[in-house]
């Protein structure tokens, strides 16, 4: 098995993003990120904290903005408008969930879509989806950045996403079909889910449900991508295919922790670069 070593992969583009950074700077063009974090749920903390570190090391400008728990949608649309017009930030990330006085939606269609690094924004979506270029949700973007590093072609081949959500299913079967993949999304109402998956060349599971994937729901010499981060009670991350029993039963593997995670953040990165690219053409 070949291993889809996120982590690796993005230590090594963290080294590229360090220098084109240290050239923007000689023109005068720090790249910057804000990451908008309302409450202080511990796992959003952890996410945002490394995000920050990453854009330090790579010499970019990062800003963590710290909202209250209590804080009112109004109160966000003012911030998110605020760093809207702030000529000086490339990219904005409005930390997900939100706290349930505010209305996600809202939120993320506030955001400019051209400093819209997660890629939520309506308009990215739509421009995904018609194949034209636009910022992309890092998860998924991270998913075909690793595969390419690893000459997995997709096109032609059968990819099944289990998992329909916004952030990861949607989008990545967007991009899988942009790049010529036969695409099934399947999710908790799909009709004998293990019989699909078995068919898959390509797997893709993001349900977040530890171990739901066994060598008996997945073809021999499949490719598996692994989007689930499943905390266990003792501390540990998981998940959500059965690396282990997998390990000698498929050709390539993303493992948890190290695999997709570490590119969602490179992505991230990435894309708050590409902004400032534009910036610094503007002049
Ligand atoms: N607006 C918004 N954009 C996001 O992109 C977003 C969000 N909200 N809310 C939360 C999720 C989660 N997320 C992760 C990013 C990196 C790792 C990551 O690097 N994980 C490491 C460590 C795993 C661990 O030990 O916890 C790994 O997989 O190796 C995980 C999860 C981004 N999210």
């Amino acid at each position: 098995m070949e291993l889809l070593d996120g982590r690796a992969l993005a230590n090594e583009l963290t080294q590229a993003q360090q220098m084109t950074v240290a050239t923007l700077k000689q023109q005068g063009v720090t790249p910057k990120l804000v990451v908008v974090m309302v409450g202080d749920d511990p796992a959003s903390a952890i996410y945002t904290q490394s995000k920050q570190r990453r854009a330090t090391k790579i010499g970019m400008a990062s800003e963590l903005k710290r909202l209250s728990a209590e804080t009112t949608e109004a109160d966000l649309l003012a911030v998110v408008r605020q760093l809207n017009t702030d000529e000086t930030v490339d990219g904005i990330l409005v930390q997900l969930p939100l706290p349930k006085q505010i209305n996600e939606d809202h939120i993320i269609r506030a955001i400019d879509p051209q400093k819209d690094v997660d890629g939520f924004s309506p308009v990215n979506i739509g421009r995904l989806w018609l194949n034209q270029p636009g910022l992309v949700a890092c998860t998924p973007n991270g998913i075909m950045r690793l595969l390419a590093a690893h000459d997995i072609d997709v096109a032609g081949k059968n990819v099944v996403i289990v998992g329909r959500s916004n952030i990861v299913g949607r989008p990545l079967a967007a991009l899988m079909l942009n790049a010529n993949a036969t695409v099934t999304i399947a999710h908790s109402r799909t009709a004998d889910l293990k019989a699909l998956t078995k068919t898959a060349d390509i797997l893709v599971a993001a349900i977040g449900k530890p171990h739901f994937f066994g060598i008996e729901d997945v073809k021999e010499g499949a490719v598996v991508v692994d989007v689930g981060i499943n905390r266990l009670e003792d501390g540990t991350v998981t998940g959500d295919v059965d690396f282990e029993a997998l390990k000698s039963h498929v050709s390539a593997m993303t493992p948890v922790p190290r695999g997709v995670g570490p590119m969602t953040i490179t992505m991230l990165m990435d894309q708050t670069i590409e902004i400032a690219k534009e910036r610094a053409k503007r002049g």
